[in-house]
């Protein structure tokens, strides 16, 4: 594949922070105001990243890994000491006017519309801002509104929707310009199952009808299941994975664990058939090795030996999948 093929083509990237060093106790803060002293933190430390147009690429790797320093040099928003980064024929600190007519944000955690006024006014607002011509901004937010069922929703005050109304309107909101790449950063953070769903069946169809690249940031490893094809995995500032899902798959599909609370204290001895991975006299997490058809055997048999309050089930955690790869 030719270098100018890739919508985001990163080399060697590095970002460096200056923070204040400072010991413990009250004399070192005093001293503090007169000297301080510095270290330098890497963010992100010698990435290399390739993507295809067209991609959902997963983007995933423990709290203070660096994606949201990538993401926000990929953005723009933040320039690296080191590094070549070419997205879409930009260098996106530079000429970033034009450069951010071209792509779409959804934070998970954060609004781009007006609390106060209906999405479809945020709409309006952007259409003027990005310069939409009205034939098909028209054409567009029908489109939305048909494939999202936010007919009525759009023209509600925001304060007034739920959260999965919400995240609806805010992927409209990062569509309208028709970005050719958009970052997903925990676009279904907080949400229940159906809108989790809602929301991956809007990207998925999106990415094939306006072949959208999407780049998705998320803790939530159904996301991935879900979407991803390749997966980029960073921790530590460095690319410790960067492959297709298929490898991962083992993590997702076999592993699982298990939440189990009891009506009652637990003889620890009536759990030694399971494989826990913490347990006390209330409460058991277990792991599980199984097809998903198992999973529901295991489960059925679980309440019937032992007196279960609650139970949930879960995937492994991702700080648990990286630490396998490393040792596998
Ligand atoms: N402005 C900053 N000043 C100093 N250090 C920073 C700054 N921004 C990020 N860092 C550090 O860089 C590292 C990577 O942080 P980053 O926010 O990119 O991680 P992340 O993978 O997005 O984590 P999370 O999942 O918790 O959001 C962390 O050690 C963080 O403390």
């Amino acid at each position: 594949m030719a270098e100018n093929d890739y919508i985001i083509n990163v080399i060697g990237l590095k970002k460096a922070f200056k923070v204040s060093k400072r010991e413990e106790g009250f004399g070192a803060a005093i001293k503090s105001l007169w000297s301080r002293n510095h270290e330098t933190v890497y963010g992100v430390d010698g990435i290399d990243m390739k993507v295809q147009r067209g991609e959902i690429r997963g983007l995933i790797g423990p709290n203070g890994a660096g994606k949201s320093t990538t993401i926000k040099i990929l953005s723009g928003i933040l320039h690296p000491e080191e590094g070549q980064v070419n997205v879409m024929g930009y260098v996106p600190w530079k000429e970033r006017q034009k450069y951010v007519k071209k792509l779409g944000v959804v934070f998970g955690q954060k609004s781009q519309l007006w609390w106060d006024l209906p999405p479809i006014d945020t709409y309006a607002l952007n259409r003027e801002m990005y310069k939409v011509p009205h034939k098909r901004y028209l054409e567009l937010v029908d489109y939305f509104k048909e494939l999202l069922q936010i007919g009525d929703v759009v023209h509600k005050p925001v304060r007034q929707l739920s959260l999965g109304e919400r995240m609806k309107c805010e992927f409209v909101c990062a569509m309208l310009h028709e970005p050719e790449l958009v970052f997903l950063d925990e676009p279904t953070i907080g949400l229940d199952i159906i809108s989790k769903e809602n929301i991956r069946k809007f990207v998925k169809q999106v990415n094939q009808d306006l072949r959208t690249t999407f780049i998705l940031t998320t803790h939530d490893m159904s996301d991935l299941e879900n979407l991803c094809e390749n997966v980029t995995i960073i921790n530590k500032g460095k690319v410790v994975y960067d492959n297709g899902m298929s490898r991962l798959g083992h993590y997702f599909s076999k592993k699982k664990l298990i939440d189990v609370q009891f009506k009652e204290p637990l003889d620890r001895g009536r759990l030694d058939e399971y494989t826990l991975l913490s347990s006390d006299e209330l409460t058991a997490t277990i792991e599980l090795d199984l097809d998903e058809d198992d999973l529901r055997q295991f489960v059925y048999e679980l309440l019937g030996k032992l007196p279960v309050q609650d139970i949930n089930i879960r995937n492994i955690p991702i700080e648990d999948v990286i630490r396998d790869i490393y040792t596998a």
